[in-house]
């Protein structure tokens, strides 16, 4: 038995939700370049979870049913002003995301029907817990959502208690359709693996999200406008990136365990980026973006991947930053949830071996002896 570290290139299940095949990412065989140009959020979230685009009528049940599902029980709420007004926002929400099924009644129902409205509930609530947890932590009161608008218009609504422009429902959107799915990332197989053991969504969804904290997956988004605020403007990137490269430390928002020639979700995200930056009248954080991919691709080969570039996407929406890697969550639980759905429809505890490498033959020493 030989491990292979990180279990790179191990195919480790069958799915039939989203692929990247030569480099080319498609959710259920469409490719992500179209669905970024045309497709709602909400169009996606149904075409993970239901295997086809929604006519219009299909559509609008669903933006029904999130609605009706988004209002986070009180009981959460109450929980969230007891958190520590400092605390980690990705720690805040696994905590009140494996709260919500203490007041699920169908939590523990594992019938299709009653796993699929529990999808539908998570996606609805994750939005306006982040909100929640925003707003409480500033002293401020929690926002209800509003019925008939998009995810994206009511996570700003709910987080400022403004109504949101229309660029940035626009780009918050587009945002969250590019994050949606992504094959076996780390965090999707976390999520596989508690429910292959039979257990709950909530349980899978609150393992995804503690696999998705971390700087090497969901949490570099955050990481990279930590480093645009430590470089602070462009004329500094050169030295900042050479003596980074130099001393071996990676740069956060490079590089893929899949891609190797580029992530096709950068170049919209850096469209976005260069549009929002040109509106708010600050292209300092494009323009440092643009620097460090050309110093880091240059000097490394690496290619930004899709965190890279919605740090300054965020930041232009106002957003504040320990928010990015939760907006993140906000929108993989789409991907998440259709993939525990398609764990429980074809089901076997996920089980691998490890290649021993500890002593051998060693005896018991009893504890006077040692
Ligand atoms: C949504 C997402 O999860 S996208 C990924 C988000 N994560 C990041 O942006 C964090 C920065 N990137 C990384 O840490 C890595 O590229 C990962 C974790 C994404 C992929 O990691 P792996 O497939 O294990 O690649 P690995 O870390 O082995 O890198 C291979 C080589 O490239 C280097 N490298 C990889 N990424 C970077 C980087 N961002 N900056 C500098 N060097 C890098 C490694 O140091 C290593 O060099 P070596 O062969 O000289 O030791
Ligand atoms: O697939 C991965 O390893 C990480 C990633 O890009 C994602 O989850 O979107």
């Amino acid at each position: 038995m030989t491990a292979t570290k990180g279990l790179e290139g191990i195919v480790a299940t069958t799915s039939s939700i989203s692929s990247i095949i030569d480099g080319v990412l498609t959710y259920r065989g469409i490719d992500i370049d179209d669905l970024a140009e045309h497709a709602s959020f909400e169009e996606v979230v149904y075409l993970l979870w239901y295997g086809k685009l929604p006519n219009k009528s299909e559509l609008e049940q669903l933006h029904r049913d999130l609605s009706a599902s988004s209002t986070v029980p009180d009981a959460i709420i109450q929980q969230i002003k007891l958190y520590p007004k400092n605390t980690n926002s990705m720690a805040a929400l696994r905590s009140a995301v494996s709260a919500l099924a203490l007041y699920d009644e169908e939590a523990n129902d594992m019938s299709q029907e009653a796993n699929l409205r529990k999808a539908i509930r998570l996606q609805a609530q994750l939005p306006a817990v982040i909100a929640a947890f925003a707003r409480i932590r500033e002293g401020k009161e929690p926002i209800a959502p509003k019925a008939n608008v998009s995810i994206a218009y009511n996570f700003l609504y709910m987080l400022t208690g403004k109504e949101p422009e229309a660029i940035a429902v626009e780009a918050l959107d587009k945002a969250l359709v590019l994050h949606a799915d992504h094959e076996l990332n780390a965090s999707t197989f976390a999520a596989r693996v508690t429910v292959a053991t039979l257990s709950d969504i909530y349980s899978g969804v609150t393992s995804a999200i503690g696999a998705l904290k971390g700087p090497l997956h969901g949490g570099a988004n955050e990481a990279v406008m930590a480093m645009l605020e430590e470089i602070g403007t462009a004329d500094n990137v050169e030295s900042y990136i050479s003596e980074k490269l130099a001393n071996k430390e990676k740069i956060m928002g490079f590089g893929h365990r899949v891609y190797k020639n580029g992530d096709p979700r950068a170049k919209h995200l850096q469209k976005m980026s260069r549009e929002l930056g040109k509106i708010t009248n600050n292209m300092n954080w494009y323009d440092m973006s643009v620097k460090i991919e050309e110093l880091v691709t240059g000097q490394k080969g690496l290619k930004p991947n899709v965190d890279f570039y919605s740090a300054s996407v965020y930041t232009s929406l106002e957003i504040p930053r320990d928010l990015f890697t939760p907006i993140f969550a906000i929108s993989r639980v789409s991907g998440w949830t259709a993939h525990i759905l398609e764990q429980y429809e074809n089901n076997r505890l996920i089980r691998p071996r490890a290649e021993y490498t500890g002593p051998v033959n060693q005896k018991y020493v009893p504890i006077e002896s040692r």
